[in-house]
């Protein structure tokens, strides 16, 4: 018994001495890594000084921020991201990138052997060309001018057109599946459109595969900025570091900036930036792009940038992240072909709403549905100005899209507690060693778990920790879909609660 007891101790010794040398060697890796990247980082902002990136008025030789920024990390807000180093007040200055720092198609095909080649293909899209220049200048390494600003791009993307047959499965919901494969299916044929080209320019062969045409859509959707003039925009040199906030979450935000103050230096904070819609944007005044301060940043806070309004979706196909609390969001639901025809409203404007309400067009349509077909004309004007037409008319709509509702969610393959309890399961998935251990504790996902399993091609003893990058890629992207069938759950939940909250005041 002793011997035994000695004999488990030895082995659970020697089992968490090699977790702890393990650990030591992850560690230890972990920190050479992040010394790596705050050294390509340095070069990055050095480089781009030399540029005249700037986050003050009095540019600094050596480095381009300091005064009003730092790169630092969110991990809970987009990871690598700029912070305040100091107050920012509203409607600031805060970044300064010049037009000759900015990356764009025009100034990567001066390379003579590029435009030859490329006006022998005029029938690719100006994105694909982008993408081309962009992966020719990569293939020059060092040779490169760029090549600093090319060593910090991120090493994966998340975005829809990344997600396999089981990350797009996951979503769960058809739009998503669908909006997914359609991501998938453009990138593989822009691919092969542009692979000819890419094979006349005599790419590395590791940059010629769909894996990297991908990686390099994935930099160019989430990177560009818009330009006046070249519709598939520019890299923006440390610019491109701001993380996003939706526009119209803050209520100080440029939207509501007539109170926007006047500060001693008039450059400083603009005035004439207070009707500005964006946080950043290209001015030919200053012939720079410049970013402004949406709001007061307190020292240390996170700088956010808004880069446009976008729903979960749309974020999921041009940058790879969505928002747990997205005030641009919008879910669709199926609706049958007599309920569309009904109205004139288009479909893309029949929505639920974050808060789980009805979009404007939305009630307009179904209370005219809800309308016997000979009524519709007459009474027409009063629904597309967003009246109710009657209590029984808008009881009918209410009821109906309620019990809608509850159907959408009971044909779900799982429920919103089961997604929540996956979620927080793969939160902690790291403190597994091995999937079985992971499988075991996940009964109630049986089915997609396998599936998780099939599509990795892991089998369930293999240890987690050597699985790799590209299965952490797919826990990742398996996340992101359950966030995104979770929150489109929790909307049809708010839009039932919103409609049994109208029928009970009715009735009342
Ligand atoms: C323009 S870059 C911003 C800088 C980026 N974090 C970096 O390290 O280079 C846009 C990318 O940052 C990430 N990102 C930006 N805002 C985010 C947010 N609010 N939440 C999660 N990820 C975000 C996404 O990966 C997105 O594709």
């Amino acid at each position: 018994m002793v011997d035994g007891a000695v004999g488990e101790m030895n082995s659970s010794n020697s089992t968490s001495e090699s977790k702890a040398k393990a650990a030591t060697n992850t560690q230890t890796h972990g920190r050479e890594e992040k010394e790596e990247e705050s050294g390509r980082l340095d070069s990055l902002l050095k480089w781009a000084a030399g540029l005249g990136v700037s986050d003050s008025q009095k540019p600094d030789s050596c480095c381009c921020l300091g005064y009003s920024l730092a790169v630092s990390y969110f991990p809970d807000a987009g990871g690598r991201g700029m912070a305040a180093v100091r107050d920012l007040r509203k409607g600031e200055l805060v970044l300064k990138v010049p037009k000759s720092a900015l990356i764009t198609t025009q100034l990567l095909s001066r390379d003579d052997t590029l435009s030859a080649a490329l006006k022998a293909h005029p029938s690719l899209s100006a994105a694909q060309v982008l993408i081309v220049c962009f992966l020719y200048e990569l293939s020059k390494g060092r040779a490169s001018p760029w090549h600093p600003y090319f060593l910090c791009l991120p090493r994966s993307y998340d975005i829809l057109a990344a997600f396999g047959e089981f990350e797009m499965q996951a979503l769960q919901v058809d739009y998503a599946i669908w909006a997914a494969q359609k991501a998938v299916t453009k990138a593989e044929y822009e691919w092969k459109e542009a692979t000819v080209l890419m094979k006349e320019l005599k790419l590395k062969p590791q940059l010629l595969t769909l894996r990297a045409w991908i990686w390099a859509t994935g930099t160019i959707c989430s990177r560009t900025m818009h330009i006046p003039w070249d519709e598939a925009g520019c890299l923006c040199p440390v610019g491109d570091l701001f993380n996003y906030a939706a526009p119209g979450e803050d209520p100080n935000g440029f939207e509501n900036a007539d109170n926007l103050q006047n500060g001693d230096i008039i450059d400083v904070v603009d005035t004439q930036h207070s009707q500005r819609l964006t946080d950043g944007a290209f001015e030919e005044r200053a012939s720079a792009y410049c970013f402004y301060a949406r709001k007061n940043y307190k020292k240390r806070e996170q700088v956010l940038l808004g880069y446009g309004t976008y729903t979960n979706l749309e974020l999921l196909e041009h940058y790879g992240f969505l928002l747990d609390d997205n005030p641009n969001e919008k879910v669709f639901i199926p609706l049958e072909h007599d309920i569309h025809s009904s109205s004139s409203w288009p479909e893309d404007l029949l929505f639920i709403d974050q808060n789980g309400r009805p979009s404007f067009a939305l009630l307009s349509t179904l209370r005219l549905w809800a309308t016997p077909p000979h009524q519709r004309k007459s009474i027409g004007h009063l629904a597309y100005s967003g009246s109710q037409l009657s209590q029984g008319n808008e009881l009918f709509v209410m009821k109906w899209l309620a019990k809608k509702c509850h159907v959408i969610l009971k044909h779900m393959p799982t429920l919103i507690e089961e997604d929540k309890l996956l979620l927080s399961f793969i939160d902690k998935i790291q403190d597994f060693d091995n999937l079985w251990e992971w499988g075991k504790a996940l009964p109630a996902f049986g089915n997609e778990f396998c599936d998780f399993l099939k599509a990795t091609g892991m089998r369930i003893d293999d240890e987690f920790k050597s699985s790799g990058r590209r299965t952490q890629m797919m826990i990742d992207r398996w996340k992101l879909a359950v966030q995104w069938r979770l929150n489109y759950k929790n909307i049809i939940l708010n839009c039932i609660s919103y409609c049994t909250g109208i029928i009970s005041s009715l009735s009342g």
